[in-house]
């Protein structure tokens, strides 16, 4: 049986990211990232663009073979126990991923047999999850109808089918206005506290985050703070975590030199 490792206070992390480096070619993209995140809590991944986000999610969802370091999704190694680990693992990516052309249901329940679940059994969860989103009434209209906010709406719900334990959202909210942005941020803070999951929220928009959560932040594929967000704004002697932001991430150091950020 596979080694089951604890976070060192007696629980298995949702997430476990162990000295991960990643490169394209001779570009280092991650170097020698750590850190985890609790069961149903909500971690904020900070970073601009090119900071390494997306990079890091396609290695947690095994898009890409893990070189140096080490992913457990619930104590399960990504590369030795992927199906395991896999099973445990939600994703919505950053690029529109639902065919068009199907209905809101088609999307769903062919996402639901590819995770062998049932006919009847896909058929109670997509409803119950179109109502947690709000888009009961848009089941059987075509995906190309809906808004940006209600594909994203269906992503998430469709990332949930399997019932997994962590969820990780890459830049969930690009491109929707603020009442999208709102609505979906809520949806998922409140699937932390009702469905009791792990979420990674991947963003570049400081407003994004509450004073609650805990926060990982990337820059050029270094991880330059983590913990609460009281404790990394501590940690940079900032009053808040924009401030904060702004000096980890190396926006201060831009605008005093000039530097078009
Ligand atoms: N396929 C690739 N080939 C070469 N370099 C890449 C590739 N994908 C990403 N990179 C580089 O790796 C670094 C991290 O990119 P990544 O896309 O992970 O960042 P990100 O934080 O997700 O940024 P964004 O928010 O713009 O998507 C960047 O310097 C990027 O140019």
């Amino acid at each position: 049986m596979q080694h089951v490792k604890t976070n060192g206070h007696g629980s298995v992390a949702a997430l476990d990211v162990a000295a991960l480096s990643y490169s394209y070619g001779s570009k280092r993209a991650l170097s020698d990232v750590s850190f985890f995140i609790a069961p149903a809590s909500f971690t904020v991944l900070l970073g601009l663009n090119g900071a390494g986000k997306t990079t890091l999610f396609s290695l947690i969802s095994h898009l890409y073979n893990t070189r140096n370091g080490a992913i457990r999704i619930f104590g399960h190694d990504i590369d030795r126990a992927s199906g395991e680990a896999l099973r445990r693992l939600g994703i919505v990516f950053q690029a529109r991923t639902l065919d068009l052309d199907l209905s809101v249901y088609q999307n769903l329940s062919y996402h639901a047999s590819l995770h062998g679940i049932g006919t009847r059994d896909a058929r109670q969860r997509i409803d119950a999850l179109l109502a947690s989103v709000e888009l009961s009434d848009r089941l059987h209209d075509k995906a190309r109808s809906l808004s940006g906010g209600q594909m994203r709406r269906v992503e998430i719900a469709r990332a949930l089918l399997h019932r997994p334990s962590l969820l990780l959202l890459d830049e969930a909210t690009v491109g929707l206005d603020i009442q999208s942005r709102a609505s979906i941020l809520a949806t998922i803070r409140r699937l932390v506290v009702t469905e009791g999951i792990g979420v990674l929220w991947a963003t570049h928009l400081i407003d994004e985050v509450d004073d609650n959560d805990h926060v990982v932040v990337l820059r050029e594929g270094n991880l330059v703070a983590k913990g609460s967000v009281a404790d990394v704004v501590k940690s940079t002697g900032k009053q808040t975590i924009r401030e904060a932001f702004s000096q980890l991430s190396g926006l201060d150091a831009r605008k005093a030199t000039g530097a078009q950020t």
